[in-house]
């Protein structure tokens, strides 16, 4: 079939939904003849997928899933802020629970799946993480300059730029996440009251370890693992090399030998981590430019999952991560978070979500980017703590 025949076939098959959505035995035939399930219209972006959810009709999502339509299309408009709706973000906005859920577990599947794929074969080029820039490739991340700084709103930034784009690598309205975190993973603890065993990855703007500093009493041991020329300097500057209890072990922590990173005394009671350019292991989502990316990214962190059980010292030791992956679309942010919890269960451990409602804390979300690449606009932040199963 040529592409004028695939395209009259896709755009048929969108227009027969809309215009006689019962009409199943047509679709069918459509879908035999070969109308292509990833087309999209010109002018919308409109997918088979999205007008079934448009027209609500759960029948016709089953059937198009079944038949592989792609779940993590997303509908470019031509407005400026130009935001893309997967279907299920539609039948979201239509209040149709059901036609979501069996969307989004359509994604959690195929993603789920995907990963296994890719890490069993080198050869699936699709998965593979293909932007050389410093917003995708931790080399060319760790290579470049960093600039640190303060916007008109007195919010302190931590950003890299490529090409003309500015992304931040850590920004100050995160700190209620990480003020959040730092609760959940410490205030009742156990081992609270006598001083914790911390290890945080990535410093940024060192908010979470000035947090951590902060705890009454302070950790007993706080070791940070800090990749970056740049931060490592900050890091200098500010006195964190001389701070009684805290260790800095410079360098990726994929590059760390394990004694190093176990810590001592059998592991840590808390552990956290949050880098850049590495994907759904940290803040991916910030570098993100491409699925295949996406989908690449789901490795590191799975990685850094399955040694959780040497790094954490029992059943009361606590693991969080900056959740951000795919958080610039709902639908793909949930199908992310759905994926975490699946990995972390094959790790041996279990997950429990909080919300962070961003919206009702810092207000409207306009001036907390400038001009730098928005990479977290859900209202919620979903935030996991998760603790070993006892075996
Ligand atoms: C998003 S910032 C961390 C922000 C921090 N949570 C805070 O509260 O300010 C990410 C940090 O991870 C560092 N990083 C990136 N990849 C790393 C890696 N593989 N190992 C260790 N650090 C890494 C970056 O240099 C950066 O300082």
């Amino acid at each position: 079939m040529n592409s004028d025949d695939a395209t009259e076939l896709g755009s048929q098959l969108i227009e027969t939904i809309f215009q006689d959505p019962s009409n199943i035995p047509q679709i069918q035939t459509l879908i035999k003849e070969g109308a292509p399930l990833w087309y999209q219209t010109d002018d919308e972006g409109v997918s088979a997928l999205h007008a079934a959810c448009y027209v609500e009709s759960i029948d016709l999502i089953k059937l198009l899933l079944e038949n592989g339509a792609p779940w993590n299309l997303s509908l470019e408009t031509d407005s400026i802020d130009s935001f893309g709706n997967t279907a299920a973000d539609i039948a979201l906005s239509f209040n149709d629970e059901e036609n979501y859920r069996l969307i989004r577990d359509a994604g959690v599947r195929t993603e789920f799946l995907l990963h296994a794929l890719s890490s069993q074969s080198e050869t699936l080029d699709v998965l593979k993480n293909e932007d050389p820039s410093p917003f995708g490739s931790s080399s060319a991340f760790l290579e470049s300059n960093l600039i640190f700084s303060v916007d008109k709103n007195g919010q302190e930034i931590c950003s890299v730029i490529s090409d003309g784009e500015t992304v931040g690598v850590m920004m100050g309205w995160e700190r209620n996440i990480m003020q959040r975190t730092v609760d959940l993973l410490c205030s009742n603890h156990p081992s609270h009251t006598t001083g914790l065993r911390i290890l945080n990855i990535g410093f940024g703007l060192g908010i979470i370890d000035d947090m951590f500093q902060n705890l009454n009493p302070p950790p007993i041991q706080h070791t940070i693992i800090e990749a970056h020329k740049d931060v490592l300097t900050q890091m200098r500057n500010k006195g964190w090399y001389d701070k009684p209890g805290v260790k800095i072990l410079e360098g990726r922590w994929q590059d760390l030998t394990d004694a190093a990173l176990y810590g001592y005394d059998g592991g840590w009671d808390v552990v956290y981590i949050d880098t850049f350019a590495e994907g759904y292991e940290g803040k991916a989502n910030k570098g993100e430019t491409n699925w295949s990316q996406t989908l690449n990214s789901l490795t590191e962190l799975k990685n850094y999952f399955d040694i959780l059980p040497n790094l954490l010292n029992g059943p009361e030791a606590r693991f969080s991560f900056f959740n951000g992956l795919g958080a610039t679309n709902s639908t793909i942010y949930d199908v992310y978070t759905q994926i975490a919890e699946l990995h972390l269960q094959e790790a041996g451990l279990s997950v429990q979500w909080s919300d962070v409602d961003l919206d009702a804390e810092l207000g409207s979300d306009k001036d907390r980017w400038g001009d730098t690449r928005k990479y977290f606009n859900q209202r919620f932040y979903r935030l996991p703590i998760a603790t070993m199963d006892q075996i």
